[in-house]
């Protein structure tokens, strides 16, 4: 794994309507493509090659074929918290990235035990969790989602299951307190139910909230792959399984030819003619600094002629309900229009150009292959002429021109045919 090139232009799909836990994503993983060996690899990086063995084997979940992982581990492990497990991960030899990812998800789950059991993080106690086997779990379903290709991963709503478990400290109500801490902290959207028996673990739930960019319906994606993990029980209402999808997002031909990515977002609208103008800047911030990827205002003229505004916001799915909330108390609507829209976005990259002896970034974009946009970072133009003395007219055609130079493309508009002389300054 170590200094392994990972590619992931892939979107993932996580269906947990049937659950989760740390093996079902393991077995989804797998039933979708991902190679037992490659996992088993993993626990070798991670130096447990002799106390955790994976095995799959092909079982039925309601009539439906899924895979189980089994993750056999050694007997009379230590209790671990999670010094010893970023410790772990950290004197592996994984990838960074999967290393990263996998301490994220036991941070997550830590500052969750933390909340619940009303103890410092360092100080918490992983139970069950700290066994080897969530390590593995964690571990192989970072790896598994990266053999996969797996970029982005969205994930359905949860379902938590009910009823008591037994545990280490007795019997508790389900769903778990862990599970119900990283819902709360996550914001992730779950119910209970359908069934009595503990269909989301926290290891599962820490995996779905930590991994996962956003939740709610499966994206527009052409399919190329779908697992199914198995649970350890075949219940009689529900198929007890974790299903993942995996497709290809640059759907449309002009998009895959453009290098474009397709995402979906929501737009929430209103138009409101007795807001007290002096309050729509506080509005717009209000609503970027609750999540809108963008905000912005349109002026119109409404029934009964009367001169009002649009209020527009932008947002992720997942950031609806806090966006909608901001559009409510800072305005004087009481209703909102939503609907989802999809986006196209060209590949794009950061340049840093120097400019004036300082830096300045550049985010370029290319369509089909190629630069179509250059576009200087305001902020850092700002920044070096504050620095030097200049103007920030100055700083941006010097940094435009770099940019060009750079790229070999023709100098962006705006910019001047000759540079201009560096102005002197001591
Ligand atoms: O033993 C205790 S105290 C205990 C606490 C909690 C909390 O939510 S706090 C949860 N559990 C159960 O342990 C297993 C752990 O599953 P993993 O797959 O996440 O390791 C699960 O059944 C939890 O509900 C135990
Ligand atoms: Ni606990």
């Amino acid at each position: 794994m170590a200094g392994e090139t990972i590619s992931a232009d892939n979107v993932g799909w996580l269906d947990v309507t049937g659950g989760i836990s740390g093996d079902m994503l393991l077995g989804a993983c797998v039933d979708a493509g991902a190679p037992l060996d490659v996992l088993r690899a993993a626990v070798a990086a991670l130096g447990l090659a002799d106390d955790v063995e994976l095995a799959a084997r092909t079982v039925t979940r309601r009539g439906l074929r899924a895979t189980q992982v089994l993750v056999r581990c050694a007997p009379n492990q230590p209790a671990r918290g999670l010094r010893d497990i970023l410790g772990l991960l950290e004197s592996s030899t994984l990838a960074p990235v999967v290393r990263g990812r996998a301490a994220d998800v036991f941070r997550t789950l830590g500052a969750a035990e933390a909340a619940v059991h009303g103890r410092p993080i360092e100080q918490v106690h992983f139970h069950e969790v700290g066994a080897l086997d969530s390590i593995a779990d964690v571990v192989c379903a970072i790896v598994g989602l990266h053999a996969l290709g797996v970029g982005r991963l969205v994930c359905s709503p949860i379902s938590l299951g009910g009823g008591r478990v037994h545990a280490a400290h007795g019997a508790i109500p389900l769903p778990g307190p862990a599970v119900l801490e990283l819902l709360r902290a996550s914001g992730a959207p779950a119910a209970g139910g359908p069934v009595d028996v503990e269909l989301a673990t926290p290891t599962g739930v820490a995996l779905a909230v930590t991994l996962a960019e956003s939740f709610g319906a499966m994206p527009l994606m052409r399919t190329t792959a779908v697992g199914l993990g198995a649970g350890g029980r075949d219940l009689t209402e529900h198929p007890n399984v974790t299903r993942l999808v995996v497709g290809q997002e640059n759907l449309a031909g002009a998009a895959v030819a453009h290098g474009a990515r397709h995402g979906e977002n929501v737009v929430l609208e209103a138009n409101v003619d007795d807001l007290d103008p002096r309050l729509w800047p506080s509005t717009l911030a209000a609503l970027l600094a609750g999540g809108a990827l963008d905000a912005w205002l349109t002026p119109i003229l409404m029934k009964k002629g009367r001169p009002a505004h649009t209020v527009c916001a932008l947002c992720a799915p997942a950031d609806t309900d806090r966006v909608r909330d901001v559009l409510f108390r800072h305005t004087s609507s009481i209703g909102v229009r939503e609907y989802v829209v999809t986006k196209t976005a060209l590949a794009r990259r950061e340049l840093r150009v120097p400019v004036a002896g300082g830096q300045v970034r550049v985010k370029v974009a290319s369509s089909r292959g190629e630069v179509v946009n250059a576009s200087v970072e305001h902020e850092d133009v700002l920044a070096v002429a504050a620095a030097r003395g200049l103007a920030p007219k100055i700083v941006l055609e010097l940094a435009r021109a770099a940019a060009a130079e750079h790229l070999g493309t023709p100098a962006a508009p705006g910019t001047p045919a000759a540079r201009p002389d560096q102005p002197e300054h001591t």
